[in-house]
């Protein structure tokens, strides 16, 4: 049967439309806006108050619901009891009433909504940074995948802070199980890609928490670099080698950086007989502070050992430390850096023979083999080069028997080189130098080539000077600022850190200058000591030309800077030529091999002590010059 159309009211729309067009219904329709306004706007306190009572109403049935059954009754009578004394007292169900309409509109008053939760522009950068990790942790064929192209970052960033410009600060993220988090490489890659996605120029930190297949990334401030040169409170033995994040160390030292004293996170080092890393190997670029932390540790070793230091670079920036008390030499010279390594690898086997021997006695080690020795090389890279030219020994193989023996004999060696020639580092520096510190800008390769684990944190590739890692052993990679010691001698530097530097200096046991006077001491202006002194009075140490002059030899030229000891007294001349003779023997293979020589069983160490360098040699060091004595029978 077929259909009956519909009215024709109801199929054609154009008499509705003019209806709805009309003014008298838009008029009408104003009206109605008008009043529901008005009664809006009247009725307003009512209906605040109406919703605070239906919210107190369910919150008082919701505290019913969740008060025990047993606590019920006793409940309902107190309410009961504070109805009727209500009912009861003057006035009181009015002032119920009104208390009543104060807590519905109070409890009823409209709340803004707090904004919770990333704003726009931090949701599009945490889905980018979402995406960007899509790559990498997931595979095809997962069948719930933690990160997909069209996936969102909700499931798998549980945590997430931004600063106030809006860059990410902290982020902690969940990655799939399959994720081979265990591996070098493929952790370098996310850090890489957030690095990248977070925003670089910042240091950020990496906690990769294989149990629970969680990263956190946390964006890391600059290390203070306000910390100079002090007293630092530590034990014999151990060493500050600068300071580091708060929580990456136990402990903290109290400090004072400008005008305020504060607590400070230090790297200690500990060297000495029990220590696993008994040796340092500091690698950089040039200028970025490996002087600078030689000088520190020289400073602080100082308090309690005797300090060697082999200046390579020949710059001369530890010439402050030239005839103090402990500082037994400071050599810039090939022929001078070998005599005293020389010296050096030869007490430290006396100092083994002479503790075995008290040892085998039933004695405890004598009195002479305790005093540390340090031995601070700076770029002995740079002498390893003068010697292939003037076809001598690499000063490099004097270091030979200290780095290997001189934890036992409380000998410490400090090498400091550079990049570019850490490969003509000798393989026992490289196998005998546990502790490690790399400073200055480094890639996470070059961190990880020297220190043997990369960082956790990326590397900026603008440092301070000073900035740096750190490794002990096989500990964590700790990132490090080494406290600012310049060169008290050089011009640059300003008056506060010349007097910090100069205030941790021991006292000269050997004048500065003709007069016995210390011009450093006095004012701590820079030139006075090397610019007054008797050169005719002087012991060159790095002789390799005529005594007591200057040197003639084309390695004089190249080291214009080398040190001097002053002998200080009048026999300095005679003893300026017979060091001369002294450090030809050494060097010219006269003295016996480390081998096979015999070490000699006097006192050394201790300022001022006389050290005979080889028996049956004629060498020895006297308040840190080398003279020549006569063989003994
Ligand atoms: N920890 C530090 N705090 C402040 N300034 C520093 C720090 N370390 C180094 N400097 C400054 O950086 C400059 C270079 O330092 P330093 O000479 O120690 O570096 P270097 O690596 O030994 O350089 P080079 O190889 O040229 O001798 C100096 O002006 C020094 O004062």
């Amino acid at each position: 049967m077929a259909r009956r159309p519909l009215p024709r009211i109801l199929t054609d729309s154009a008499p509705l439309a003019r209806m709805t067009q009309s003014t008298s219904l838009a008029r009408g329709r104003e009206l109605a806006r008008t009043a529901a306004d008005s009664a809006c706007d009247v009725l307003h306190p009512l209906i605040t108050i109406g919703r605070g009572l239906r919210r107190l109403a369910a919150a008082g049935r919701g505290r019913w619901v969740d008060t025990p059954r047993e606590n019920r009754g006793p409940l309902a009578f107190f309410v009961g009891a504070c109805v009727l004394v209500m009912c009861l007292v003057p006035y009181g169900p009015l002032l119920a009433l009104i208390a009543v309409m104060g807590a519905g509109a109070w409890a009823g008053r409209e709340r803004t909504p707090v904004e919770t939760g990333p704003g726009e522009a931090e949701r599009e950068r945490l889905q980018a940074l979402y995406e960007a990790l899509v790559p990498y942790f997931s595979v095809e064929g997962d069948p719930s995948p933690l990160y997909a192209h069209d996936g969102g970052w909700e499931r798998v960033f549980t945590e997430h802070a931004f600063d106030d410009s809006g860059r990410i600060e902290r982020l902690q993220l969940k990655y799939p199980a399959y994720f081979t988090d265990g591996e070098d490489q493929s952790r370098v890659r996310i850090e890489q890609v957030l690095y990248a996605k977070a925003g670089r120029g910042r240091e950020y930190h990496f906690g990769w928490d294989e149990l629970a297949n969680q990263l956190t990334v946390t964006v890391l401030g600059a290390l203070p670099a306000d910390i100079a040169a002090q007293r630092f409170v530590t034990a014999p033995g151990e060493t500050v080698l600068g300071f580091t994040d708060a929580d990456a160390v136990q402990r903290t030292l109290p400090v004072t950086a400008g005008q305020e004293t504060r607590d400070a996170p230090p790297v200690v080092w500990r060297t000495g007989p029990r220590s696993t890393e008994p040796h340092l190997l500091v690698l950089g670029q040039p200028g970025t502070g490996a002087t600078t932390l030689l000088r520190s540790i020289a400073l602080q070793a100082l308090q309690h050992g005797d300090v060697l230091v082999i200046d390579g670079g020949g710059t001369g920036e530890y010439g402050a430390l030239s005839g103090r008390r402990g500082v037994l030499g400071v050599e810039s010279g090939l022929a001078g850096a070998l005599a005293t390594l020389e010296w050096a690898s030869h007490e430290t086997e006396r100092r083994l023979i002479a503790a075995n021997r008290a040892r085998q006695a039933g004695r405890p080690a004598p009195e002479d083999t305790r005093r540390p020795l340090w031995i601070l090389a700076d770029r002995p890279t740079a002498l390893a080069h003068v010697a292939v030219a003037e076809g001598r020994d690499d000063p490099q193989r004097w270091l030979q028997t200290p780095l290997r023996h001189g934890r036992a004999a409380r000998v410490t060696v400090v090498v400091a080189d550079q990049f570019e020639s850490a490969e003509l580092l000798s393989e026992p520096v490289r196998a005998h130098t546990k502790a490690r510190v790399v400073l200055g800008p480094a890639t996470a390769e070059e961190v990880r080539a020297v220190l043997g684990a990369p960082p956790h944190t990326t590397p900026t590739a603008s440092v301070p000077p000073g900035r740096g890692y750190v490794r002990l052993g096989s500990a964590p990679v700790l990132r490090l600022q080494v406290p600012a010691t310049p060169d008290p001698l050089d011009e640059a530097t300003g008056q506060a850190l010349r007097q910090a530097v100069l205030s941790l200096l021991p006292e000269r046991t050997v004048p500065a200058d003709g007069t016995g006077t210390d011009t450093t001491a006095t004012d701590g202006r820079p030139g006075d000591a090397g610019a007054s002194a008797d050169a005719g009075r002087r012991v060159n140490m790095s002789k390799s030309g005529g005594a007591g002059g200057a040197g003639t030899g084309p390695a004089d030229a190249a080291e214009p800077h080398r040190a001097t000891v002053a002998a200080g007294d009048t026999a300095g001349a005679g003893r300026a030529a017979r060091a001369t003779g002294a450090d030809d023997t050494a060097t010219t293979g006269a003295a016996p091999d480390p081998g096979t020589a015999e070490p000699s069983a006097q006192p050394v160490g201790a300022a001022g002590a006389r050290v005979r360098i080889v028996k049956g040699g004629e060498s020895r060091m006297v308040n840190g010059s080398v003279e020549t004595v006569p063989t003994e029978g």
